[in-house]
């Protein structure tokens, strides 16, 4: 079974200190001439191991912009963004995308599973395309299904669960390859109040079992207060 390769630890490791996620004066700037529009300004931001910060902000203050950015899928204009102590922005394409499956995990709005494939699948096609499909991790798949709430469920496809059900199960997916920073994209936008507390509640949870550093953008002001930072962005800004 071959490993990716990740990408060399960096002098950076030293400048980015304690925090698995860290991202300095970073712009983005998309578009081009009159339709220019300044997505991210001067974002730094810096996230450590266990903490779980919430973003909120109106719609096009930025908030995709900054997970799309702190996740390695889009560079920054200006600025540098370290994650697990290598700075992405100086990485080649494949590095990037090696550092990034493994040390960074995402939860999505919807829970994006394949519609053929059981809860327990999800989370091994994810350690099969990462190239760690072994023994340990298929461990992991299911103590994760378990701390979820899943596993009695875990031979269910999606058409057979409930919305919580499979945002549960795209949050243990989101974990299996025991990443250090989780992005999570609105991830209550799809659940009725109970369901999306006990989303948020399980996020929180989550973080702190598994020392992530967890970023959550969010519109849903009720589940805040999981967070043990809440920061604001408007215009692009970080305040
Ligand atoms: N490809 C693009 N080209 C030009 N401008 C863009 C592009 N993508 C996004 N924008 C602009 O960048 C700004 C930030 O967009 P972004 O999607 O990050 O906001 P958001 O806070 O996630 O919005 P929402 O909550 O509505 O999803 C917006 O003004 C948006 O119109």
């Amino acid at each position: 079974m071959t490993h990716p390769t990740s990408a060399p630890a960096s002098a950076d490791t030293a400048t980015s200190g304690a925090a698995a996620l860290r991202l300095t004066d970073v712009t983005l700037r998309l578009g081009h001439d009159q339709q220019q529009v300044t997505a991210l300004d001067q974002v730094t931001l810096a996230v450590t191991p266990g903490e779980f910060v919430a973003v909120t902000g109106p719609s096009g203050s930025g908030k995709s912009s900054l997970l799309a950015v702190a996740g390695g899928l889009q560079s920054p204009t200006q600025g540098t963004v370290h994650v697990a102590g290598v700075d992405l922005t100086t990485l080649k394409e494949h590095q990037r995308t090696a550092h990034r499956r493994r040390h960074i995990g995402y939860v999505f709005q919807h829970a994006n599973l394949f519609a053929s494939l059981t809860a327990r699948e999800q989370l091994l096609l994810t350690a099969h395309v990462a190239g760690r499909l072994d023994r340990e991790t298929r461990r992991r798949a299911d103590e994760l299904l378990e701390a979820v709430g899943m596993s009695a469920r875990a031979d269910h496809r999606p058409d057979h669960l409930s919305g919580g059900e499979r945002q549960r199960v795209g949050i243990a997916r989101a974990l299996v390859l025991a990443p250090e920073v989780l992005l999570v994209d609105e991830p209550t936008s799809a659940l009725d109040r109970a369901r999306a507390r006990d989303i948020v509640d399980l996020l929180a949870a989550q973080t702190r079992a598994h020392r992530t550093a967890t970023v959550m953008v969010t519109h849903d002001h009720e589940i805040l207060n999981a967070a043990d930072r809440v920061l604001n962005l408007r215009d692009g800004r970080l305040s």
